[in-house]
């Protein structure tokens, strides 16, 4: 046996403390490197059976810390959500007693109308509250006026301005039912009896209740017929209808390199500033493919404004209207109400090995598509354990496996042999890519579940996560992902109705089922 080796088994039968069953964390810890130094060694040949049962007993207890740490992220990210709702609340409290008690400076406040522009070229650092009256108060979800605080650090920035946000209320609509078709606020399971009639699937749409007045304009980069249209339609939404209008950085450069005039355009510096922009903007009007939905969806890690998006890419699946027609678009869209399909997203955290004593996570990541998990360039088999709500699930031994959202079941997961499943069912699929096995075949699991997909010890190479294919992270011997469905999702407009849209992409989009039709002409089953 090797010294190292003798080392490694010395220092784990010290760390365990089995007489009163407590285990020593910090021991473990080491404890589990070097059990996991001895693994990477060759086998010896005569190995005491001991040393084999004792390293299995190892990897049982490593699991079983791993489990805790994810259990102790989940915790906190939902401590952190509870956190945010209570500041929320507390903000509006105290915005309403400040109303209270100065009733006609605010009424004075509403009336004055839109925000000025000139003085904001640079979004302000202001914090911005919600002065809304809950998020599930109209139904599933409603904003109201949202007011921002004070700035002393900048001095462009003008003082006790109003920014309103456009309140908004989303309800189901009853595809042909008459009336004006809008029918229950909310989907409420507290009436005692238990019946499907309000099924989750259908039409949701969007009435505003207030005018948007703030528009967040999209990109995609380097396309000059992008650019075009881009400064066409900021022009025109400035001059007709009068809206603060939000660009990205580049995009301002672009716009100014062209005419000084479009300096009424605003921007922001920094990750925070776009940490705020939800609290802002009313409208996301994407210019690009599908790409750019995606892009425009990973700049929201919280909650996402309605996303209008325009095709100027070559499939198209999530850009359902056409850019000649912007115009009449914008103005139906303005105007209200719009079908909306809530795109869900998934909330992915990478846990490290070394996270087990540490409890912590990385900061999480949300996607539209999916996360794949996959071997990156070694070219090993992928060894994943896959664990669903703590259940295993299999071992996926292949290239690896895409986790993906019904929005991304047309995107790669459909490359890998996935189902093609409408926007708006919630769920979660689970497909291999080319998975060594004749009998492995993909799941849809449902939304409440939580999956958690791990890199064994024993596995010959590291794995590599990434996020609507963005954000490769290496996930090493001992990582995990885990990964549940987001509180947030992706409100995209729809063209006609989310069936409506689907259907029209899966059959210009990917010509799906697409047969040139059979002949009358030619045998008959005989009567
Ligand atoms: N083998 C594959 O099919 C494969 C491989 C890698 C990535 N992708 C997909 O590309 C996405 C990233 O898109 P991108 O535009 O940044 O990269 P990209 O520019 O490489 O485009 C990928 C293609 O996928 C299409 N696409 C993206 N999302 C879609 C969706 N939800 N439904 C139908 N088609 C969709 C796009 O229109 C584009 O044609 C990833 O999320 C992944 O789903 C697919
Ligand atoms: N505003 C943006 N900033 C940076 N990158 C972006 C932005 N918008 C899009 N992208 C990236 O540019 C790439 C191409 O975008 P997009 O998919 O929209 O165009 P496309 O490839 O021409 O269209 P399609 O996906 O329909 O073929 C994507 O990888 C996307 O992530």
């Amino acid at each position: 046996m090797s010294p190292s080796k003798f080392d490694a088994s010395a220092s784990n039968g010290n760390g365990l403390q089995q007489e009163n069953g407590v285990l020593d964390s910090l021991s473990l810890f080491h404890t589990e490197k070097a059990v996991q130094e001895l693994l990477q060694q060759a086998p010896v040949q005569g190995l005491d059976d001991h040393l084999i049962e004792f390293s299995e007993a190892m990897r049982t207890v490593a699991k079983a810390l791993r489990r805790a740490a994810e259990g102790k992220a989940f915790a906190q990210a939902e401590a952190a959500e509870w956190k945010r709702r209570y500041e929320l609340e507390r903000a509006r409290n105290l915005q309403l007693k400040h109303k209270d008690s100065s009733p006609e400076e605010h009424v004075g406040d509403f009336d004055s109308g839109r925000i000025g522009n000139s003085a904001h070229q640079q979004m302000s650092n202001q914090e911005t509250v919600n002065s809304g009256k809950g998020n599930m108060e109209h139904g599933i979800c409603s904003h109201d006026v949202l007011q921002d605080g004070e700035s002393d650090s900048d001095p462009s920035v003008v003082y006790n301005r109003i920014m309103r946000k456009a309140s908004f209320k989303l309800s189901w609509w009853c595809k042909g039912e008459d009336s004006d078709q809008h029918k229950h606020d909310i989907v409420s399971f507290e009436r005692g009896n238990i019946t499907t009639a309000e099924r989750s699937s259908k039409q949701i749409s969007l009435k505003w209740e207030s005018c948007p007045q703030t528009v967040l304009i999209l990109t995609k980069p380097n396309s000059v017929s992008v650019r075009i249209l881009c400064s066409e339609m900021v022009r025109w939404l400035k001059e007709q209808k009068n809206l603060n209008i939000y660009v990205e950085p580049r995009v301002r450069v672009e716009l100014l390199a062209e005419s000084s005039s479009f300096s009424f355009a605003q921007t922001w510096k920094d990750d925070t500033e776009i940490s705020l922009l939800h609290t802002k903007v009313d409208v996301v009007l994407t210019l690009g493919g599908d790409g750019t939905v995606l892009w425009a969806a990973s700049m929201f890690k919280g909650p996402v404004p309605p996303v209008v998006s325009f095709s100027l890419g070559s499939l198209g699946f999530m850009t359902p209207f056409h850019s000649e027609h912007y115009r009449e678009c914008l103005d139906s869209v303005l105007r209200g109400p719009i079908s909306i399909t809530l795109r869900h997203r998934l909330q992915c955290h990478v846990i490290r090995e070394s996270a087990t004593n540490e409890y912590q996570t990385e900061e999480s990541i949300l996607v539209l598509n999916e996360v794949t998990i996959d071997r990156g360039i070694s070219s090993f088999l992928t060894n994943l354990e896959c664990y669903c709500d703590n259940s295993f699930v299999t071992c996926v031994q292949g290239d690896g496996l895409i986790l993906s959202t019904t929005s991304g079941s047309t995107a790669y997961s459909l490359a890998a042999g996935g189902s093609m499943v409408h926007p708006q069912v919630p769920g979660i699929l689970f497909t291999p890519i080319c998975p060594h096995s004749l009998s492995f075949r993909p799941l849809i699991l449902p939304e409440h579940v939580t999956l958690r997909v791990q890199v064994p010890f024993n596995s010959r190479g590291s794995a590599w996560a990434s996020f609507d294919g963005k954000d490769r992270k290496q996930l090493a011997a001992g990582d995990a992902l885990v990964c549940s469905m987001a509180p947030w999702p992706v409100p995209t407009a729809c063209q006609v109705d989310s069936t409506d849209d689907f259907m029209r992409s899966i059959h210009e989009g990917l010509h799906w089922n697409l047969r040139k039709t059979q002949s009358f002409d030619g045998p008959r089953d005989s009567v």
